[in-house]
């Protein structure tokens, strides 16, 4: 058991690396998706946040009316041996929350940063941890509630872009659905359950937990659903009672209200012969052993995907190099070892080893001569031009023994043409080394 817990710990650890690197799942096969996570998925208004509170132990999300969770929330719970609770933002590494009305006031405020205080949402995640000896290990996305309307202040296409963003969570096959129904409404009008009816129609990996079981109406109870007579699914349903918006008020805390929640299951003559199954610790633990389950069958996926990816950095970093020292003499030192390598590597093209070098020979073998043989030399050197240039040369005083002046002139002007093909070749030598260096 403490294994499986220090290794649903490791795969926190291992999607909190995967963030830091830039790898938040949602671009296809990446180690983060092949990580279990759970979605908490609901209504507005169904109770998401309390059920999320309940399962932390802990007040540290904000409240209030109308559209509050406009950014996803991947909270990351960490199980600590001993020691007071701490928060850390992704966003602010180097800060520890430990009061959590700041938690809060932070979560509130990076929302903001990126939607400005609007109503408008956006499907860049916000990523906590929470460290305490009173959590289970497990890492649970916190989504804004499905809506039927856009309300003032929002556009039009508000209840599609949040039923979308959700959808893109909810159907990846590693990710466990928490679909949250109050239990004052009919479960066949739960947004939550239509959802996850779409994307996991066997519901194996769907929880059902139905809130507000204490405002059903009297007389009312809700034992055809928790016991899976009304719609059933593959795991068992869990009623939850959370905190009333009168408890939040008079700050009833946390810890209370879990003892009044158990009371609530254990005194209940409709719920009593399930209390042991019902309340948000049970679902904290159920979710936990679940995940336990979920990463014990993908573990050689997993092994497999964290190899390809260890590959897939070790062949980067083989790429980029060494670290640059700090030090002047040893930048120095490294430059020279660089220049050195590139002179050796280099040379290693021209000499033959690496290829490039005969491209080389092919321009001297090939292009000079055929460039060459192209040249007009049957015209200039013929005895006609030769006669031609020769007394031209000459002027009104005729050679004696060789006609010096008019050779001259013949070279010079044979230079001339073999000028064009070996500027030609130098240029396409020089192409040559140019590409060797790309
Ligand atoms: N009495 C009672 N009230 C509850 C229960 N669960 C939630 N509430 C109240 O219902 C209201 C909404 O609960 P939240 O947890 O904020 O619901 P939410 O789904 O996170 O809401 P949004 O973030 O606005 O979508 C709050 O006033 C809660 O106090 C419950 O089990 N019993």
């Amino acid at each position: 058991m403490a294994t499986m817990e220090s290794l649903i710990g490791l795969v926190n650890k291992i999607q909190r690396a995967c963030t830091v690197l830039g790898d938040h799942g949602g671009q296809g096969m990446s180690l983060w998706e092949a990580l279990p996570s759970v979605a908490v998925v609901g209504g507005q208004s169904s109770g998401k946040s309390s059920v999320l509170e309940s399962i932390v132990g802990r007040d540290f999300l904000p409240r209030g009316s109308g559209i509050v969770t406009r950014r996803p929330l991947v909270l990351q719970l960490h199980k600590t041996q001993s020691g007071a609770e701490y928060a850390e933002f992704l966003h602010a590494p180097k800060r520890r929350f430990t009061d959590f009305a700041a938690v809060r006031k932070e979560i509130s405020d990076e929302t903001d940063r990126i939607t400005g205080k609007t109503k408008q949402i956006s499907n860049i995640p916000i990523h906590l941890s929470i460290y305490s000896p009173n959590v289970v290990n497990l890492t649970l996305i916190d989504l804004p509630g499905l809506t039927k309307v856009a309300v003032e202040g929002q556009s039009d296409s508000i209840v599609e872009d949040i039923e979308n963003m959700v959808r893109s969570y909810v159907e990846k096959p590693n990710c466990i659905i928490l679909a949250i129904t109050p239990a004052n409404q009919d479960i066949a009008t739960s947004d939550a359950i239509k959802l996850a009816r779409e994307v996991d129609p066997s519901g194996e990996r769907t929880f059902g937990v139905l809130t507000k079981l204490d405002l059903m109406d009297k007389g009312t109870n809700a034992t055809e659903v928790l016991e899976g007579r009304a719609y059933r699914l593959q795991h068992p349903w869990v009623g939850i009672v959370n905190r009333s918006q009168a408890d939040i008020n008079k700050n009833v805390d946390m810890i209370v209200a879990r003892r009044k929640e158990r009371e609530y299951f254990e005194t209940s003559p409709d719920y009593g012969h399930l209390a042991s199954k019902m309340g948000s610790e049970y679902l904290a633990k159920l979710l936990s052993q679940h995940l336990e389950l979920v990463i014990r069958q993908r573990i050689p996926s997993i092994i497999s995907m964290i190899n390809k990816t260890i590959d897939e950095l070790n062949a980067e970093l083989d790429r980029i190099g060494r670290p640059v020292a700090a030090d002047g003499g040893a930048q120095l030192y490294m430059i020279l070892e660089l220049c050195r390598a590139f002179d050796r590597v280099f040379k290693e093209h021209l000499d033959g080893g690496r290829p490039g070098g005969d491209r080389i020979y092919g321009v001297f073998d090939h292009q000079l001569p055929a460039a060459l043989k192209k040249l007009p030399f049957d015209r200039h050197l013929s005895l006609k031009n030769v006669q031609k240039v020769v007394t031209e040369a000459d002027g009104y005083q005729p050679h004696l023994i060789a006609p010096e002046q008019g050779y001259r002139r013949l070279i010079d002007g044979s230079i001339t043409y073999f000028k064009g093909p070996a500027e030609a070749s130098v240029d396409a030598v020089m192409f040559l080394l140019v590409l060797l260096l790309v």
